[in-house]
């Protein structure tokens, strides 16, 4: 045996335990739209979901896509505010964001994951009536918070072996169009599917805390205090409210960790030191 091949023996080895672990196990996956920048770093993560299903995984690819809607909304000239971290969407302004989310950026990674191997098949909220929403306060306009989650589509998929890969669009009961944050959706799909893990991929290493290291392992109880004490801000709100609500709903453990590393997602799930924060309930 070459000294390459003694040493991917060894890798193989130590991720073998943790291979098994995750055997028929449903992992959520959350792709920001930071976290999705360069092609290599698109065609890096499509390797690792495709890898993720070889090894009997059912990965379910959530993205997001803000900073790429606001490049349409800007060269359109509409403007858009953030409050908490989230989209005020009026009824132009869905119109565009369903139109980036569920067309462009949904396709890109659809192509990116077949183009390595694998059989993903691009879905938005809408189809199958997967992610039923409310109106989450008057003041966002249509942002939805999902209500009703059908996996009934997840599982056919699942059994198939395909991949779904889902844009944050949600209906309503007066058929509405509702624009659901990316981890918002990826959160209620988790706990509908009582997940194994779900994880945040985004643009930092982590939840920081005030001195701005990472915190590599939280509780609910810490993180709850540091989103009070304004610690956690902006972008980080929705993705920790996402955190706790889908551990209150079942989902083993979420893991909030920089998707633009290479291989992010294996050193995550087939290494005993992970990466980033992962959060539990306590
Ligand atoms: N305590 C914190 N730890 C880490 N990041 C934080 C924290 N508080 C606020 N943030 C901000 O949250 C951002 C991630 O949210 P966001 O930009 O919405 O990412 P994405 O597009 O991946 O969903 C980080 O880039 C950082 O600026
Ligand atoms: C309601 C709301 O804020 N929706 C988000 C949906 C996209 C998203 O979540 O994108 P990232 O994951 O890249 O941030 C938006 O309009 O930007």
């Amino acid at each position: 045996m070459t000294r390459d091949n003694a040493a991917i023996a060894r890798t193989l080895n130590e991720a073998l335990p943790y291979l098994t672990r995750y055997d028929d196990a449903v992992v959520v996956i959350k792709l920001g739209g930071h976290a999705m920048g360069s092609e290599e770093g698109m065609a890096s993560f499509a390797r690792d979901v495709v890898l993720m299903r070889t090894v009997g995984i059912n990965p379910v690819v959530v993205h997001g896509g803000g900073p790429m809607i606001n490049e349409l909304l800007a060269r359109l000239g509409v403007t858009s505010d953030f409050v908490r971290g989230q989209r005020v969407t009026d009824a132009e302004t869905v119109r565009i964001v369903e139109m980036v989310l569920a067309g462009q950026v949904n396709k890109r990674i659809v192509q990116a994951i077949n183009s390595a191997g694998g059989r993903a098949v691009g879905l938005s909220g809408k189809d199958a009536d997967m992610l039923v929403c409310d109106q989450t306060d008057p003041d966002l306009g249509f942002v939805g918070t999902p209500t009703e989650v059908d996996t009934r589509l997840l599982h056919s998929l699942f059994r198939d072996e395909m991949i779904p890969v889902i844009a944050p669009i949600g209906t309503g009961e007066m058929d509405e169009t509702y624009n659901i944050n990316g981890d918002v959706a990826a959160g209620a799909i988790a706990a509908a599917l009582k997940a194994d893990r779900l994880l945040l991929l985004t643009d930092v290493a982590g939840v920081k805390d005030a001195t701005g290291e990472v915190v590599t392992d939280l509780t609910a109880a810490v993180l709850r205090r540091m989103t009070e004490e304004g610690t956690v801000a902006g972008g980080m709100i929705p993705k920790t409210e996402t955190a706790l609500a889908a551990l209150e709903g079942g989902v083993r453990a979420v893991v909030i960790l920089d998707g633009r590393v290479p291989n992010a997602v294996l050193l995550e799930l087939f290494t005993s030191h992970g990466a980033g924060s992962m959060i539990r309930l306590g």
